[in-house]
């Protein structure tokens, strides 16, 4: 492949994602894609494999940026990213429970915005159904370790019953447009699926916090006029990093390696 065809990525975010995928690039281990910088509001020091840049210079830099750091870059970066012509891949979809953001990201350009599959699996063909006609209803179950729920706008009394927990707490009911803003760091794949699905209110998600979730768990239940479906996923969380799943970075590569050209995957 010549040099000129080859991918130069900036990867904004390195943590438990943004590490994984960031280093499989500096190895080579992407064809087509290189990493030229890396963004973070945090000093990286010197064991980071690339340039730590500041955003406006990645974008003078890399032609796709990875977002691996949290919905509030996708919020602040995502227009600019795609107005200066840089491709954006997003893992925190959940950024997309704002139907005007959602709306200038798909509409900005030239640019092109990419949503990774991150921890749930299935929205391809939860796609190819939902091209048939609408689905009836859609379901998303996430179970997680207390710890990894929660959140500051908790009151004591939610906070004791998770930390005091002995099996499956239900901490909130909602649509994919709600729970997302909630939790975000934690249930960005209720938004995928929306995305998937293509409507936010929809999916009906259960968030399930329980100490005994040595796996984070995703149930994804649909029916619709042309069918019934159910995928069901137990991840290993990151030991660093238990809010994200081990595999969540390796579908970041994953969807490098499709927008870098790799040929002969399933898309
Ligand atoms: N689509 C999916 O299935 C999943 C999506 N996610 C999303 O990915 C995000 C990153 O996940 P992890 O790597 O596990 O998080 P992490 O907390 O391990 O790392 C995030 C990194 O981003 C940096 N960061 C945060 N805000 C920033 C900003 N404004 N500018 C520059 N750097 C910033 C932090 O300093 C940190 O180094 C999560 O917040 C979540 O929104 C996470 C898991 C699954
Ligand atoms: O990694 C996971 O299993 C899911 C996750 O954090 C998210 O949806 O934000």
């Amino acid at each position: 492949m010549s040099s000129s065809t080859v991918r130069k990525v900036g990867v904004v975010g390195w943590g438990a994602i943004g590490r994984v995928v960031g280093t499989a690039l500096a190895e080579g281990r992407i064809a087509g894609a290189e990493l030229v910088c890396i963004v973070d509001n945090r000093p990286l020091g010197e064991a980071a494999p690339a340039r730590q840049v500041p955003f406006e210079e990645a974008l003078e830099l890399c032609d796709l940026i990875v977002e691996a750091a949290g919905q509030g870059v996708v919020r602040e970066w995502g227009e600019r990213i795609l107005d200066s012509g840089t491709d954006l891949l997003v893992a925190s979809t959940g950024a997309l429970t704002d139907d005007e953001l959602g709306g200038r990201l798909l509409a900005a350009g030239p640019g092109r915005v990419y949503f990774t599959g991150g921890a749930v699996g299935g929205l391809d063909l939860l796609q190819a159904a939902r091209s048939m006609g609408p689905l009836d209803e859609v379901r998303l179950t996430t179970t997680k370790l207390p710890a990894t729920l929660e959140q500051p706008w908790m009151d004591e009394e939610l906070l004791t019953r998770m930390r005091n927990a002995t099996g499956p707490v239900e901490i909130m009911s909602g649509t994919a447009r709600d729970v997302p803003v909630k939790f975000p760091k934690s249930t960005n794949v209720a938004a995928s699926v929306a995305l998937a699905v293509g409507d936010l209110d929809t999916v009906r998600v259960q968030v399930v916090a329980d100490p005994a979730a040595d796996r984070t768990r995703h149930v994804v239940e649909a029916s619709g006029p042309h069918g019934a479906y159910r995928f069901e996923v137990a991840h290993r969380p990151d030991p660093g990093n238990p809010a994200t799943s081990q595999v969540v970075p390796h579908a970041v590569l994953r969807s490098l390696g499709a927008l870098a050209g790799r040929t002969g995957q399933i898309l």
